[in-house]
């Protein structure tokens, strides 16, 4: 059973169906702090489902979603938000007309809940930028602030929608296979920042590359029908007969 103070964030007893189809079957995990958690599984297994839910863009059918120790089940995404679920998504969200700084900047002044004034309000403007800064030396892009984002490369854009969560104070980071599309090199990188945000943040990865979720991740679960067929580390889940048979495809 896990325990609601040491967990950012739980799911308990999740169902979802689209019709006849179960996209989410009693789904029970738990992100500790201090953790990477992966979840992986074929595609069509739900990962993306369950990620929605968690972001309350889709609502369970039953079940309940505990963040920080307080039911979230039924409040809307733009709450979760605000109580610092951060999240990258699988299609990006930055402005893409915008500086890296200026997406930066957008997240800071959204965070505080003020207008969105950063073009106008010089005072505040300065101290912003010496925040957002800050952020984009964390993800990597300290020498980036000036690019506009359609000029950047695709690795570097996923860099930048971290520290745009980054700037909001998140106490939870959802990826959404961030590695997607990434050559060996940008993966290798993001990797590498990944390795070093996780000490400070829990982070719920769903990722597809296998080598960034072994070196990556503290805990893996494993998705298979909308239901976690096993939860353990990097070893447990390699010597799991029943894993090893339905998701990394070989004889049980
Ligand atoms: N809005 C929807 N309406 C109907 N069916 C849906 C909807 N969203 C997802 N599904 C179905 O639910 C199941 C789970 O889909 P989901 O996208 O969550 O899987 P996934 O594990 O994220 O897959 P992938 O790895 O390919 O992204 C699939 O069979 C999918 O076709």
């Amino acid at each position: 059973m896990a325990d609601p103070l040491a967990s950012v964030l739980v799911l308990e007893n999740l169902h979802k169906k689209f019709g006849a189809l179960v996209a989410t079957n009693g789904v029970n995990l738990d992100i500790r702090q201090g953790e990477l958690h992966a979840l992986i599984g074929p595609n069509g297994a739900g990962k993306s489902t369950l990620i929605a839910q968690i972001c309350g863009e889709i609502r369970p059918d039953s079940g309940r979603i505990l963040f920080g120790g307080q039911d979230i089940t039924s409040l809307p995404a733009y709450q979760r938000a605000r109580m610092g679920m951060g999240r990258s998504f699988q299609l990006t969200q930055l402005c893409a007309d915008f500086t890296a700084m200026e997406n930066v900047l957008l997240s800071l002044e959204a965070k505080g809940g003020g207008s969105i004034d950063i073009f106008r309000n010089p005072r505040r403007n300065a101290v912003h930028r010496e925040m957002a800064q800050t952020w984009l030396e964390r993800a990597g892009l300290g020498d980036q602030a000036d690019r506009v984002v359609s000029n950047m490369a695709h690795g570097q854009r996923r860099q930048l929608e971290i520290a745009v969560a980054l700037a909001r104070h998140p106490r939870l980071i959802l990826l959404d296979e961030p590695m997607a599309g990434m050559g060996s090199e940008e993966s290798a990188s993001l990797t590498a920042l990944l390795q070093d945000l996780k000490r400070e943040y829990p982070i719920l990865l769903i990722e597809h590359d296998m080598d960034a979720v072994f070196a990556l991740a503290d805990r893996i679960s494993v998705l298979v029908y909308g239901k976690v067929i096993f939860t353990g580390t990097a070893s447990e889940i390699r010597a799991h007969p029943e894993v090893r048979a339905a998701y990394l495809g070989e004889e049980a």
